[in-house]
């Protein structure tokens, strides 16, 4: 019998491309783990999709919440289709687990991987100017889905969504953001908000922040940005940001921003964390269901490989870094070379060449120790 420890996976294909990019991950999840021989995965499979979803009318089970905490670690794909309203598909499964798993952080880096070409490099010195972790308040702000709608279908029809900013909420993103940001060798954080329009909650956000950030004076360089602004200096100057943190809605936009500049929204992971790690945290790749791709077997894999890694980290509690640090090794070997690279990045390999690929670099670099 093997002593190698367990890890319990719950995994969420969910939707169009979710499905292949999922599948990829736990193959290469699977080589790690025989490579490496210290830890194995064992994975339940639920069939919450929006598929399920139009033929039986329900996504997740009532008791949905006490099936996942069974489990060490969620792995999602993505949940969307379109014949099922995008509220719904995200209101019925991604935001709940979100929300009740209290995964207040979503941590979202981004960096260029070894061999790729991003479309602004020009704007670049070198890959390494731009090497970002966006981090998300994950669970109030815009999502918080307070609002309501009233006059039907009238002309007069009104409808509100409510932003919903906690001083818990922001202090403990905040402190979190900071804590990363003095884990990382250049030491710096940059605030995101709207707080010239927005005049409440944004504003909270900056008080709070600047309170929090007194005790990080001197260990961590802090500044602040409107989110307009936080876009052309995206572009512009990538090397003059390290850590950034912004609420839900504008760091969600900001990371696919962030990709798309780091040469393709399929490379881009991201972790929904629990801190307390006192309910299991979910790792997916920040992109969605890609129906317009979708059953052609040409997704991009690399940002479910990435969140796949995170994973391995985040379950080793720190004695599993260095095998993460091979993983992305192995992917960044694959991204390395023009024959195994997606479409996306330039490429023509399809999803299974570069799983096949990532695999067999696994054996190379995890198998040398
Ligand atoms: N967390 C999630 O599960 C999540 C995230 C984003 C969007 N969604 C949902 O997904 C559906 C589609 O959304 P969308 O089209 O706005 O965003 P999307 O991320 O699915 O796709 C945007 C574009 O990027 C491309 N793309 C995305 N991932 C790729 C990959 N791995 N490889 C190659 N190309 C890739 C797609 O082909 C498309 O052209 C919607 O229902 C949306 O609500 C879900
Ligand atoms: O949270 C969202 O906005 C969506 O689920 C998706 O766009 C994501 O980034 O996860
Ligand atoms: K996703
Ligand atoms: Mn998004």
């Amino acid at each position: 019998m093997s002593s190698a420890t367990l890890f319990k996976i719950a995994a969420i294909p969910g939707d169009g491309i979710g499905v292949d990019i999922t599948e990829a991950a736990k193959q290469v999840l699977d080589k790690l783990a025989e490579v490496n021989g210290t830890f194995r995965f064992e994975y339940t499979t639920f069939d919450w999709s929006s598929k399920a979803y139009k033929a039986r009318g329900w996504y997740m089970q009532d008791d949905w919440e006490a099936q996942l905490k069974t489990h060490d670690a969620i792995y999602f794909g993505a949940v969307g289709w379109p014949d099922v309203p995008d509220h719904i598909s995200l209101w019925q499964m991604i935001l709940p687990i979100r929300q009740v798993m209290n995964q207040y952080v979503n941590v979202r880096p981004t960096r260029i991987l070894r061999g790729t070409t991003p479309p602004l490099a020009q704007l670049q010195k070198t890959p390494q100017d731009l090497d970002w972790i966006i981090i998300r308040e994950n669970s109030e702000g815009e999502y918080a889905g307070q609002g309501g709608t009233t006059h039907g279908h009238t002309a007069n029809a009104i409808a509100t969504e409510v932003a919903i900013f906690t001083r818990v909420g922001i202090e403990r993103i905040t402190r979190f953001a900071f804590e990363t940001a003095k884990s990382r060798p250049r030491k710096k954080l940059t605030m995101v908000t709207k707080s010239n329009a927005q005049r409440h909650g944004m504003v909270l956000w900056d008080k709070v922040f600047f309170e929090v950030a007194k005790e990080y004076d001197g260990v961590v360089e802090y500044d602040k940005m409107l989110v307009d602004a936080m876009t052309v200096r995206m572009v512009d100057h990538p090397e003059s940001m390290d850590c950034i943190v912004a609420t839900n809605l504008h760091a969600d936009i900001l990371s696919d921003l962030a990709a798309a500049l780091a040469g393709s929204i399929g490379i881009a992971p991201s972790s929904n964390l629990d801190p307390t790690r006192s309910c299991p945290s979910m790792f997916e790749p920040i992109h969605g269901s890609a129906p317009d791709i979708a059953g052609k077997g040409i997704a991009n894999p690399v940002g479910a490989f990435w969140s796949a890694a995170e994973m391995v980290r985040w379950l080793g509690k720190g004695e599993l870094d260095a095998v993460a640090d091979q993983f992305m090794e192995a992917i960044e070997n694959v991204t390395g070379k023009p024959d195994t690279r997606t479409r996306d990045m330039g490429g023509s390999a399809n999803t299974m060449q570069v799983t096949e690929a990532v695999c067999r670099e696994i054996e190379n670099v995890c198998g040398k120790k």
